[in-house]
């Protein structure tokens, strides 16, 4: 039944690089101190094991020469070691205290540049692209953790690349070819090491990809608004044999990978193996010459051990970047993303009158098929107008045009009356909104207080409260909900949850709290039950007055309350007319009309017809 999600491609070691260009400035640029600081101790840590293999050197050699009978400064070298161990203490816990700072401040810089994209898209078209749906879950959550995670994982590469690096040169004091015998028996190893990585990080990028939907299986399972179907349908054994599967597969594959990385590395560790083993031979033999000091040995026993750790290190750290290297080339390609709908840089302020005028408009959902074609009307401000058609005939669509959230692929959709008409592109959409209150058919149930989700961040007015409270009917629901208004709501965090109603009259307080120019009702009563429906369209029939309404609806009895009746087929208007005009027509809205009310014996409204509808 599910469908595997296309595979996206890993990227290039350019890309990768143009990332890394890209990010690195970006985060230094942002906290210039924190990084800076965090580079010092990188540095530090860097020398540290290099000077350590260099005192141990002339720790033994002054041994051998106390021993001898020669003069050796041995409290001067004590403190040395004691000094090292220090600075590598104090380094090590500075390094952890900045990285806390860094932490904090790189998840509020992130999540507030990927807040800020957000406030950039005034329209709906990126969030709503499905293209979008996967990164912007995974940005979400990798914005505490990623960028911290890349600035750490350079910084340990550096130490890394300067511990190395300084290792190998303390075995310079043996002879100018031993470091380079050493990295050519190291890097084959250290190679084939990245080819296998990199290839478990092509399956893990795979895994992203298919773990939401592994995650949304799990979420089904287990969560309790999923609850109802899961058990009435005996959906579980589905969920876990899905769940099994696509799990299970995917450690067969890990394993796979793993097992070939375990044997396919051998070859090189042998080579390794033969290098250090032969230059041990040759150092331990030309010392029993007396060429090499016993001091020289150590150098080369406990140098060989770093490097190889630190090689093993940076194979790990080069992987692990390029895995954060990945989520921030997602980052980008978001906060790059070019809106269709963007905001007028110089807007036209907003016109005294607010009529409402469609110029030919068509639109189509990203490139596919037009879901309103060629529509023009123009609804004069005041006007309550009730919009009605099959499921899919793009009602809700235009109301997405009227507010902007879309512009339309042809045509205008113009605010003004006569001599003032401006496109809705030329005008602030912030502004404009704010004339607009709308019950959408999907409104958002927010899980805060009653209250809060009333007011929806406006200033408190309690009369005006109290009013859309009342004439939604939510404060007949309130007597029974611990905590009136400050009662908090929905499940997620404990709180008092509504009925489907009751949600419906929550969201229909929201938009009478309002008191805005422009009402847009979508499906507004559709979980209410036949009183509260016939309370809420009174208190919509006096909220409408002398305001533009508009009412979609497929309970045709609420169309009485309108002073005109748009009726809507495939994403074109093929009626427009008071109620009597349509239904002496004798056309779709007659017919739908007929139908309706054979279902109702005859009476089909909640509402009192307007004088003349
Ligand atoms: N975000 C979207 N992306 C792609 N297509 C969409 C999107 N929203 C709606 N559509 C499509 O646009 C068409 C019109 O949908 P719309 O929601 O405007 O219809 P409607 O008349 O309001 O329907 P209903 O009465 O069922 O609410 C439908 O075919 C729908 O599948």
């Amino acid at each position: 039944m599910l469908r595997p999600l296309p595979q996206k491609e890993n990227l290039s070691n350019r890309e990768l690089l143009a990332v890394l260009t890209r990010t690195l400035p970006d985060l230094l640029r942002s906290a210039p101190v924190l990084v800076s600081l965090m580079l010092g101790m990188a540095v530090i840590q860097g020398v540290m094991p290099a000077l350590t293999i260099l005192l141990g050197k002339w720790t033994v050699d002054g041994v051998g020469a106390a021993l001898a009978g020669r003069d050796a400064n041995l409290s001067l070298l004590a403190a040395a070691w004691a000094g090292a161990a220090l600075l590598g203490q104090v380094t090590q816990v500075a390094a952890q205290v900045l990285q806390g700072y860094a932490a904090d401040h790189f998840t509020v810089q992130t999540m507030g540049r990927l807040m800020d994209k957000v406030g950039q898209l005034p329209g709906l078209d990126v969030l709503e692209d499905p293209r979008f749906h996967d990164d912007i879950e995974i940005l979400q959550m990798g914005a505490p953790r990623r960028p911290l995670n890349l600035v750490s994982t350079m910084l340990s590469l550096i130490r890394s690349v300067i511990s190395a690096l300084s290792v190998s040169a303390t075995l310079l004091s043996i002879g100018w070819w031993v470091p380079l015998v050493v990295v050519a028996g190291m890097l084959p190893a250290l190679l084939k090491q990245m080819e296998f990585y990199k290839l478990g990080w092509s399956i893990f990028i795979q895994r992203t990809q298919d773990s939401r939907e592994v995650n949304y299986l799990q979420r089904v399972a287990l969560r309790h608004e999923y609850a109802k179907e899961v058990r009435l349908y005996g959906l579980l054994p589905y969920l876990q044999s899905q769940y099994l599967t696509r799990t299970l597969d995917y450690q067969r594959t890990m394993r796979g990978v793993r097992n070939r990385q375990l044997v396919g590395i051998l070859p090189y560790q042998l080579l390794l193996l033969l290098v250090t083993a032969g230059l041990f031979v040759y150092v331990v033999g030309r010392a029993e010459q007396g060429v090499y000091s016993a001091g020289s040995v150590v150098l080369v026993i406990t140098a060989l051990a770093g490097l190889r750790g630190e090689l093993q290190t940076i194979s790990e750290l080069i992987s692990s970047g390029t895995e954060h290297l990945n989520w921030f080339a997602k980052l980008h390609r978001f906060l790059d993303s070019t809106p269709a709908v963007t905001l007028s840089p110089d807007p036209r302020p907003l016109p005294r009158e607010l009529t409402l005028t469609l110029e030919d408009v068509s639109f189509g959902y990203r490139d596919q098929a037009p879901v309103i074609e060629h529509l023009s009307l123009t609804i004069p401000e005041g006007q309550t107008v009730a919009i009605v058609g099959e499921n899919g005939a793009g009602k809700t669509t235009l109301v997405k045009l009227l507010l902007r959230f879309y512009d339309p692929s042809q045509g205008r959709v113009l605010v003004g009356g006569a001599g003032e008409q401006t496109d809705l592109r030329d005008l602030d959409a912030g502004e404009w909104r704010a004339q607009v209150a709308a019950v959408f058919q999907d409104f958002a149930r927010f899980e805060w207080t009653l209250r809060d989700n009333v007011t929806l961040g406006q200033p408190e007015n309690p009369a005006k409260l109290s009013h859309a409270v009342e004439a939604s009917g939510l404060g007949a629901a309130l007597g029974r909900v611990n905590g009136g208004l400050d009662a908090r709501i929905g499940q997620a965090f404990g709180g008092v949850d509504l009925s489907g109603g009751q949600w419906q009259k929550l969201a229909t307080a929201r938009a009478l709290y309002r008191e805005a120019r422009v009402l847009i009702l979508d499906e507004p009563t559709a979980a209410l039950d036949p009183r509260s429906e016939k309370e809420v369209f009174d208190a919509f029939a006096a909220l409408s007055q002398g305001r533009t309404t508009l009412l979609i609806t497929h309970r045709l009895g609420s169309v009485l309350m309108a002073d005109r009746v748009l009726v809507m087929k495939r994403g074109r208007l093929i009626e427009d007319g008071t109620h009597a005009e349509l239904l002496a027509r004798g056309g779709e809205y007659a017919e739908l009309w007929q139908l309706q009310a054979s279902q109702y014996g005859g009476d089909v409204s909640p509402v009192p017809a307007r004088p003349g509808a």
